[in-house]
């Protein structure tokens, strides 16, 4: 038996994703007694018909009204709304796959653009800037600091790569949306006129979120070499199967 993960592969970082998601799977098939008998099989998806294989999915980041148009050109974005927001098959978006997965994106291009949904939130598209603006933060991601965090990378905080990156603006299902994580310290506190107050309210921007089996990072893990969330996010999905 063997559990297919796809990567959309119209456009943006698929590739990367699945180097990370070999090297994560090579390292649960190593550690966890469970999984070792289960085979993942990583494919790049193109048609729906690959689609139609997967029992998860990535979507990579890029540029999302590429990969929507791109997708729309054939019934490919109808049956991937279908594949999230019917089937529920666990998929994760990061960055543009994040803006993709939202129910609604602000600061779009103008006249709007096509959105897959499944997660019940607003994001900001291009809230941390520009690309000559992309940086890079230590993040705390409490989520895998659980037995879930391996040996090969000791270090608690995780290396979050942002370019044009969004932000989740708005939670609209409040019950139903998981915040995994937030990125603190966007307040200058240098700049004048910035008081005690707003420092003290900086909770921080939301940059992770799950509904269900719906998972999406505004930074890009993929551009890292570290394969913690992508060995977390292989082993939700055999939980979600009842197979770890
Ligand atoms: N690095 C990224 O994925 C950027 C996403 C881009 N801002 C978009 O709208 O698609």
């Amino acid at each position: 038996m063997s559990l297919t993960v796809g990567v959309l592969a119209l456009q943006g970082g698929f590739h990367e994703h699945l180097t990370l998601l070999h090297q994560a799977s090579q390292h649960i098939q190593s550690t966890d007694s469970q999984a070792q008998a289960k085979q993942f099989v990583f494919s790049e998806v193109r048609t729906s018909e690959q689609l139609a294989q997967c029992d998860a999915l990535i979507i990579p980041g890029g540029e999302s009204t590429t990969i929507s148009l791109v997708a729309g050109q054939t019934d490919l974005l109808e049956k991937l709304r279908e594949f999230v927001k019917v089937n529920r098959k666990p998929t994760w978006g990061t960055c543009a796959g994040l803006i993709l997965l939202s129910q609604q994106a602000n600061a779009t291009k103008q006249g709007g653009q096509e959105l897959i949904g499944g997660l019940s939130v607003r994001v900001h598209r291009n809230h941390f800037g520009r690309q000559i603006e992309s940086f890079e933060a230590d993040l705390s991601l409490p989520f895998l600091s659980s037995a879930s965090s391996t040996e090969d990378s000791p270090s608690p905080t995780f290396p979050g790569v942002f370019i044009r990156a969004p932000v989740v603006e708005e939670v609209l299902a409040t019950d139903d949306v998981q915040v995994l994580a937030k990125l603190p310290g966007r307040v200058d506190r240098m700049k004048p006129g910035v008081s005690q107050a707003s420092i003290m309210d900086d909770s921080g921007d939301i940059i992770a979120v799950r509904q269900g089996n719906v998972f999406g990072t505004s930074f890009h893990p993929e551009l890292t070499s570290d394969a913690r969330i992508h060995a977390w996010w292989l082993r939700e999905i055999l939980r979600s199967k009842g197979q770890a």
